[in-house]
């Protein structure tokens, strides 16, 4: 790609609105099931307005984007001859009613937090694994190591993985419309690292990307290499507290510094993305020396170590954790029925707790299932607070007060680690 052409002194234009309208075809109907209108803010020629709906026209960060269109906003706002945010700016791939719910909350978008102190990190490389983020200082569990903007945000199903070989030799007109599709998502990609800064497009395009010898295009092979997902941003109605977004709604982030971080199936450090300050936070959620390597999970953990494996392989590198080659069926099994089996003794938890008096070797199979659960890994997973709560009102129960009260404290310090969307 040539450099003048990503970032040319035309790319910070007032933010007046310009579009392309996309011309027609199948795969632009899945990206915006009505009119398919990409509205690039502030973007300049060649990109010329057509035919656009009255609504995209309207001279504001503020207009109601129709639900067909698909724009590419800088957040927060930057204009050409104004000061640049002092923590940095995202461009955001976004459809038209998400872009116009996010802009219109309450004071967004607010200052990203800061870390209680500086140069906690250091990027280098890491052995069989390219780059890496490593521990500067003794870090806590709970503390906020980073908070960044993200370089881009985009939806996750623009860069979802086409079908394989065997299903477009089933479905041959699959592979036209996936051909083509990639083509017009590169082409969006290319238009938003336009407005990027110099510096912002550089690191972009310094990112690692694991899928140059497949059929995917250059800057859709970094986004796949190094795309996060961004909870608490997406499409259509908002899920419940803590929920995440459908398939298909939902949003993925590039970050300059967070895509650093390796997979590891044992993660010291999570991932959360902040809508109100439209910022990444990596936080740490176990305490970690000085000197170690800061991994993250890119995949579900409480899956089987096969299914880790397929999911971990768009990013083309088998993992090499003791969980993974030391899984067993029992370990695969205490991953799958982890969630249910915690559920389960919530319930029962119910009428422990109405029963008159509890035999104390109810807690037996509770305490084991958490050694089981810590020798495992699986300690910084989300049902593992339920089972907290469970051991917790059992010794309650018991009148052991001091182990009750040792729970909740656990209990209390991993709530502190899942850090909710404010
Ligand atoms: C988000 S990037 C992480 C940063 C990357 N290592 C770099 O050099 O920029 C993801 C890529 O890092 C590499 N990677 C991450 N975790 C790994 C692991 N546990 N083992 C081997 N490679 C890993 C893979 O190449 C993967 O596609």
């Amino acid at each position: 790609m040539k450099r003048g052409f990503l970032n040319t002194s035309k790319s910070k234009k007032e933010p007046h609105l310009l579009a392309t309208q996309m011309q027609e075809s199948d795969e632009k109907r899945d990206l915006n099931k009505s009119s398919q209108n990409v509205v690039d803010i502030a973007h300049p020629a060649p990109y010329e307005p057509k035919a656009l709906p009255p609504s995209t026209m309207v001279n504001s960060p503020r207009a109601d984007y129709g639900e067909g269109t698909l724009a590419v906003s800088t957040i927060p706002e930057h204009f050409e001859d104004g000061p640049a945010d002092p923590d940095g700016h995202t461009e955001w791939i976004v459809r038209g009613p998400t872009l116009t719910k996010t802009l219109n909350l309450p004071g967004f978008p607010s200052p990203i937090p800061k870390p209680r102190r500086q140069n906690m990190y250091i990027i280098k490389p890491s052995k069989g694994m390219g780059l890496g983020m490593f521990a500067m200082c003794d870090i806590k569990a709970g503390d906020l190591i980073l908070s960044e903007r993200p370089l881009l945000v985009y939806p996750i199903a623009a860069v979802q993985d086409t079908p394989n070989q065997r299903e477009l030799l089933r479905s041959p007109t699959q592979n036209t419309k996936s051909a083509s599709q990639m083509v017009e998502y590169e082409q969006l990609i290319e238009v938003t690292l336009e407005r990027m800064s110099d510096e912002g497009c550089f690191a972009f395009l310094s990112l690692a990307n694991v899928h140059t010898k497949d059929r995917s295009r250059p800057l859709l092979g970094i986004i796949k290499t190094n795309g996060y997902e961004a909870m608490g941003i997406g499409d259509g109605p908002e899920p419940p507290s803590g929920g995440r977004y459908g398939p298909g709604r939902g949003y993925g982030a590039v970050c300059e510094l967070g895509s650093r971080v390796n997979h590891s199936c044992l993660p010291n450090v999570a991932f959360w993305f902040k809508r109100s300050s439209f910022s990444m936070q990596i936080t740490a959620i176990k305490d970690i020396k000085a000197g170690e390597e800061l991994f993250s999970s890119y995949c579900d953990l409480l899956q089987s170590a096969a299914g880790r494996k397929a999911a971990l392989a768009i990013y083309r590198f088998e993992c090499k954790c003791a969980f993974c080659l030391h899984a067993t069926p029992i370990t695969d099994q205490l991953r799958g029925e982890f969630a249910v089996r915690v559920r389960r003794l919530t319930k029962q938890c119910e009428g422990w707790i109405r029963a008159p008096r509890v035999d104390a070797t109810i807690l037996d199979p509770v305490l084991q299932l958490e050694k089981d659960v810590i020798k495992e890994g699986l300690d910084t997973q989300p049902p593992y607070r339920l089972l907290l709560g469970v051991i917790q009102v059992l010794y309650t129960k018991l009148g052991m007060r001091e182990k009750a009260k040792h729970y909740t404290e656990i209990r209390r310090r991993f709530e502190a680690l899942c850090r909710e969307e404010e």
